[in-house]
Formats: C-alpha cells, sequence, structure tokens
C-alpha cells in the first residue's frame, strides 16, 4: 500500500488522538487487495466513557457561543476539506474499495458541503416571537439538544461523518461518532480537521467499535439523541434503545426504491439514471433505484442500451482515475451479494448482463442485470445493496405506481418520462422521502435526504436537518395583572 493509512491513534477526544490497545482489534482490509492496511482498536468502556464525558463537559460552552462564532468554523473545516480532498479521497477510497475518479468528487466534497452549508447558516437558527391578545407575547428559543451520538455505516464514511456532525455542531449541541468497524479511517480525519478548524476540545469525538460500542453509548444519561445511518434491522435496535430515553432520532436506513421508465422516457436519460442508481459505488447505495420498472414498448430497446453502455465499465484499481468500477467493501458484503444473485437466477429470472465473479483479486463482483424480474422474487423485494439490477415490466401508469409502492421501504423512488403532468402525479404517488423526476441518486445538501415508511426517520441536509438537531422552548410573557379565579 503506497498510502500511509494507519491512523495515529484509534478514537479522537476532547481534541487529541487517544488509544486503549485493551480494546479489541479491527483490522481495515483494503478491498482491492484484501490485505490488512491498518489496525484500530474497538473503544472500551472507559475510552466510551471518556468520549462522552468530553462532548457533555464542551456542550454548554459551545452552545453559548454565537451561531456566527460556530459557523465560522464548520466553514473554516469546508475550506480545510477541500484543500486536503485529494489525500481525503484518497483514504475514502482505502477504506472503501470505492475508485478515486468517484471520491475525488463524492466523498470529502460532499462532506465539505454540509459543513460550509450548515456553517453557513448556524447564525440563522432563531425563534420567533408571537403576539397574544392583550398585549402578551410567546416568543420561541430553538435551543440544541445536548449530546447527539453519530453512528455510521460503511458506504460513505467521510460525507456520513459530516452529514451527522455539521447540522448537530451548528445547532449547538457535541457529538460522539462510531464509524462503521468496517471502515473507521475518514471519520478520524473529519474530527482532526474540525479541531483545526478551532472546535474546541470535546465538540466532535470519534470513537471506533462494532455495534455493542454503538448500543452502549446510546442508552447513556449524558446522550440527547442518536442519529443512525445503517440497516433497517439495526435501526430497528436503535430506535427501541433510544426509545427508553426517550431520546430524539433521526434514521437515515435501507430501501429498494423504484425508477419508473415510461415509453416516452429520454431512453438515454433512462439508461443513465438506470446505472447511477445500480452501479454507482459498486451498488453499496441505501437510496439506489434497484427495482427499475420499464413499460413494455421500451424494454427492448432499454435492455440493448444499457448492455451497450456497460460495456464502458473499467474495473480495476480504485486508485487509476480511468476506473469507474470498484470492488465491494468486504468479502462478506461480496458473498451476500453472489447469494442474492444465486437465488434470482434460480427463481427464473432472465440474467442479461454479468452475474459472475471475475478472476482476479480483491472482492470484485460484475455488474449484474436481470429482466423479467416479477414482484415476488427476492431480487424486487430484498435490499441486496450490491450491484445488481432488476428490470420489471409494467403497461399502465396505474400499475407501475401500485407496484412502486409495494414496498415497506420508502426511500427514493424516480420516475423517468417526458409527460410533465404524469411526472408530477407520480411524484406526488410515491411512498418515499426522497423523489426524483429524470434522474436519480443525487442528494445535494441543499435538499432533504430520508426515507418514510421502513426507511427511517427524520431528513438529513437541507434546512428540515435543523428540526432534528434542536428543540423548541416557549416562552409566555405576561404584559396584564394575572387574573386568578381566587
Ligand atoms: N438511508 C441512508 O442514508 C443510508 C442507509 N444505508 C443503509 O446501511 C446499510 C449498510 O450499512 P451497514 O454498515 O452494513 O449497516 P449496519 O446496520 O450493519 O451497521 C450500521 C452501523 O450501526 C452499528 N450497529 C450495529 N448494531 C448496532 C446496535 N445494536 N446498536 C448500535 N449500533 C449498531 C454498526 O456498527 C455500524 O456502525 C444498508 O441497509 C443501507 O441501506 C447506508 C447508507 C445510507
Amino acid at each position: 500500500m503506497p498510502y500511509d493509512t494507519q491512523p495515529t491513534a484509534s478514537h479522537f477526544i476532547a481534541g487529541e488522538y487517544v488509544e486503549d490497545t485493551a480494546g479489541d482489534p479491527i483490522d481495515v482490509v483494503y478491498p482491492y487487495t484484501g490485505k490488512v492496511i491498518a489496525r484500530v482498536h474497538a473503544a472500551t468502556p472507559a475510552i466510551a466513557d471518556r468520549a462522552l464525558q468530553a462532548a457533555s463537559d464542551a456542550q454548554a460552552a459551545w452552545a453559548a457561543m454565537t451561531g456566527t462564532e460556530r459557523g465560522r468554523i464548520l466553514r473554516r473545516a469546508a475550506d480545510i476539506m477541500r484543500e486536503r480532498n485529494h489525500d481525503l479521497s484518497v483514504l475514502e477510497s482505502c477504506d472503501t474499495g470505492k475508485p478515486l475518479s468517484e471520491t475525488t468528487v463524492a466523498d470529502a466534497t460532499s462532506g465539505a458541503d454540509a459543513l460550509e452549508y450548515f456553517g453557513g447558516m448556524a447564525a440563522t437558527i432563531t425563534g420567533e416571537h408571537i403576539p397574544l391578545a392583550g398585549g402578551d407575547f410567546v416568543y420561541t428559543r430553538r435551543e440544541p439538544l445536548g449530546v447527539c451520538v453519530g453512528i455510521g455505516a460503511w458506504n460513505y464514511p467521510t460525507q456520513i461523518a459530516c452529514w451527522k456532525g455539521a447540522p448537530a455542531l451548528a445547532c449547538g449541541n457535541t457529538m460522539v461518532f462510531k464509524p462503521s468497524e468496517t471502515t473507521p479511517l475518514c471519520a478520524l480525519k473529519v474530527a482532526e480537521i474540525l479541531t483545526e478548524a478551532g472546535a474546541p476540545p470535546g465538540v466532535y469525538n470519534v470513537v471506533q467499535g462494532m455495534g455493542a460500542v454503538g448500543a452502549s453509548l446510546i442508552t447513556d444519561p449524558r446522550v440527547a439523541k442518536v442519529s443512525l445511518t445503517g440497516s433497517v434491522p439495526t435501526g430497528q435496535k436503535v430506535y427501541a434503545a433510544a426509545a427508553e430515553g426517550l431520546r430524539n432520532v433521526t434514521m437515515e436506513l435501507g430501501g429498494k426504491s423504484p425508477q419508473v421508465v415510461f415509453d416516452d422516457a429520454d431512453l438515454e436519460d433512462a439508461v443513465s439514471g438506470a446505472i447511477l442508481g445500480n452501479f454507482y459505488s459498486t451498488g453499496q447505495v441505501c437510496s439506489n433505484g434497484t427495482r427499475v420498472f420499464v413499460q413494455r414498448g421500451l424494454v427492448d430497446a432499454f435492455l440493448t442500451r444499457l448492455t451497450e453502455r456497460l460495456a464502458d465499465v473499467v474495473m480495476g484499481d480504485p486508485m487509476d482515475m480511468a476506473t469507474n468500477f470498484g470492488p465491494m467493501v468486504s468479502a462478506r458484503q461480496r458473498d451476500l451479494v453472489e447469494a442474492c444473485i444465486a437465488k434470482g437466477k434460480a427463481a427464473g429470472a432472465r440474467l442479461v448482463h454479468g452475474g459472475n465473479r471475475p478472476d482476479r483479486e480483491g472482492f470484485f463482483l460484475e455488474p449484474t442485470v436481470f429482466a423479467d424480474v416479477t414482484d415476488d422474487m427476492a431480487l424486487a423485494t430484498d435490499e441486496i445493496f450490491g450491484p445488481v439490477m432488476s428490470v420489471l415490466t409494467f403497461d399502465t401508469e396505474e400499475e407501475a405506481l401500485r407496484r412502486a409502492n409495494a414496498t415497506p421501504y420508502g426511500l427514493a423512488a424516480s420516475v423517468f418520462t417526458k409527460d410533465l403532468t404524469r411526472a408530477h402525479r407520480m411524484a406526488a404517488g410515491f411512498e418515499a422521502g426522497t423523489c426524483y423526476i429524470n434522474t436519480h441518486n443525487l442528494a445535494p445538501v441543499e435538499a432533504p435526504f430520508g426515507g418514510s415508511k421502513m426507511s427511517g426517520v427524520g431528513r438529513e441536509n437541507s434546512k428540515a436537518a435543523i428540526e432534528f438537531y434542536t428543540q423548541i422552548k416557549g416562552i409566555y410573557v405576561a404584559m396584564n395583572p394575572v387574573e386568578a379565579p381566587f
């Protein structure tokens, strides 16, 4: 490995790296080679306690700073992230296996966007004045929640650390962030940069560990909120654990999102959307549109053009800027996805492209397309979280919408059509938190992102995120003598 990926220490607490080798070792494996490139240790109870105490100790003073002051620090951190984009992108590629051509434009840059956006917003987070009869009034204060716990998935380690940290900190909260044990490296850099930008010690802390460490953080009495990005089963556990203390939650969970392509769609755009929504990050994206419903008249043309475009896949060394398709994050994840492909074949779906593990080093799996998929097949019901697209055929708009919504998930949905009114009808009808017209999978910080139904609670990004990192205090001000019954 030509890059120095071993962090200074496993955890970042109160403004500095902290080690405790008594914690279980976690090996970081580079998905391109299968080799161990770093080792960190899971947080012991003493480390978790130290991080929570640091966040707790720092919170009141951080909240007492003006929004302008907090925002300046976040915006400075955004600038540092952009200056170091190359190194941060290399680290993201080492952690996840995603190609550098992708991480250079989608990870530290997206994290910097969040820091800049919420940094800019920090000073605008205010209450309101509510006039009442007789000159009385109420004013509200929008106050931070306190110590927030962030728990991340492995597919976007830098982005998730920032999407949670930036709004939390902008609102005057402090954070203890636990990255996924599969990708523990990038969040440490986010903590380092925030500190360098002027965040006081304890404002943003990182501790490593498996699920058990995450679970231990949630129920700590010092914690006011937990924000998780992860799978639905983990979300159910975390939500239930948070309920014990009636803690606030944000849950960014999994999906099985539909893309609906009508006969009148621009074929090239529809194919591009399906590629973005199934093969970007080797298919390891929560909002992927893995059920591609194509209207009967366009199915053959769609599959032909898709197959042609898949000839342009460059699978290989993530550090080569020509590579546009990397390995999967881990051998385990590849095995899980391979099992889904085998199930699809056994169920009788028509394999149109890929389906195999290439004979090479690294956790690669070919981009895979199934056609003639029916709604009852596991291909169409289960979140696969890998490069597997299922194409389903439909006839009418009513049918497409009904079938698109026939899932317990509700993260994203897209429609491809040139018919303006149909596009908006479909968008209104989708049971999903994040919808697209004639594209799929874009997640700019200005737009709310999150799921309905089993895909989540709350929203990240945009002004909406502020709702989930603050609470409103109403203050009644009497301007008249107090009237009492006796
Ligand atoms: N909606 C969204 O924004 C996104 C959702 N995801 C979802 O994440 C999943 C893939 O990521 P994974 O890391 O495999 O998910 P996962 O659910 O296995 O783990 C997520 C995180 O939760 C922690 N965790 C596990 N059990 C826990 C417990 N009992 N208490 C507290 N923390 C616990 C893990 O250590 C990890 O940090 C997919 O289902 C995907 O759809 C991924 C990216 C974005």
